[in-house]
């Protein structure tokens, strides 16, 4: 049997490659695990909560329908930061694919944490699509507005936590020359570096990213994690370092930084504003890719 399901989570194991597997709460419906090729591509906190008291801490937390704070919007300010996809729990919908097999999970108004959702009065279906590939794997969002007279406005985002070996000897390329807001400084500038190292705290959000930029994880040389974007124009770049995962409570080991980059593809920069009968899609593939240098 490929695929699993207990009460809080569902497990995938590729029916012809058995070392690779996908692991999914239920809880915001979010990847904890990914096992490919017998080895683990996600990074997870150690002190995380995985019964449903807390977002997860590591894997790909679903970010919906805003990211950080928004202040400006009439809906959306009442929100705690990265929304309530996160801290909801989704129904599984079943499997829908043999080979790759394929699951899905739904969020709808009924189902969301009932004390965030009243501060965001929207009609919606959200839709998880989980693929498992021998050597890839795919989550896609479709994001319908049900409404029949409202607009909706909402940002999306995979938190992906990506496990490194040593984050001193890896950097993320294919950003250069792209517009980036640093969320630390607080200003915008055109990145000229040709590389993202990481020696202290990163928190950018690189912005209207060309879909043919194929953002890559690389250390010594060799490409570790790739991460192909569709719909999704901005990334962010987030590794806490030091002072920033002292402070958080869910994140151990406290040297945890050195294993993790996130690289989180979203689309955050502007609002997607979706019509009433709406629908609204977009995915991450993430893969093993060959090494390819894309400069300004
Ligand atoms: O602690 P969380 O709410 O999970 O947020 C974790 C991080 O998410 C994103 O990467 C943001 O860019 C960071 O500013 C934030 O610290």
């Amino acid at each position: 049997m490929s695929i699993q399901e207990t009460d809080t989570q569902v497990i995938i194991t590729h029916p012809n490659h058995s070392d690779s597997v996908v692991k999914i709460l239920k809880y915001g419906a979010t990847i904890y695990s990914w096992v490919s090729k017998g080895s683990e591509q996600l990074w997870l906190s150690s002190a995380t909560k995985l019964d449903g008291s807390k977002p997860v801490r590591g894997g790909i937390p679903l970010v919906f329908p805003v990211f950080g704070k928004n202040t400006a919007d009439e809906y959306l300010k009442d929100l705690p930061q990265h929304g309530f996809a996160r801290n909801s729990t989704w129904e599984f919908l079943g499997q829908t694919r043999q080979n790759p097999p394929t699951v899905q999970f739904a969020l709808s108004p009924e189902q969301a944490n009932p004390d965030l959702i009243k501060l965001w009065p929207m009609d919606f279906t959200l839709i998880l699509t989980v693929s498992l590939h021998k050597e890839s794997l795919t989550t896609k969002i479709e994001v319908k507005n049900t409404s029949e007279t409202k607009e909706m406005k909402f940002n999306w985002l995979f938190h992906t936590y990506l496990r490194v070996e040593d984050i001193e000897d890896t950097f993320v390329s294919n950003l250069a020359g792209m517009t980036t807001y640093d969320q630390l400084l607080q200003i915008t500038y055109d990145d000229k570096h040709p590389v993202v190292t990481f020696h202290e705290e990163v928190d950018k959000i690189y912005k209207e990213v060309p879909e043919d930029r194929i953002i890559q994880v690389v250390r010594k040389g060799v490409p570790i994690h790739t991460l192909k974007r569709s719909n999704l124009p901005d990334a962010v770049v987030w590794n806490p370092w030091i002072e920033k995962s002292s402070g958080m409570g869910d994140f151990e080991p406290k040297d945890g930084y050195l294993q993790m980059v996130c690289v989180e593809p979203g689309h955050v920069h502007d609002l997607v504003k979706l019509a009433p009968g709406e629908t609204w899609n977009a995915s991450q593939k993430l893969f093993n890719g060959e090494l390819k240098y894309q400069a300004i």
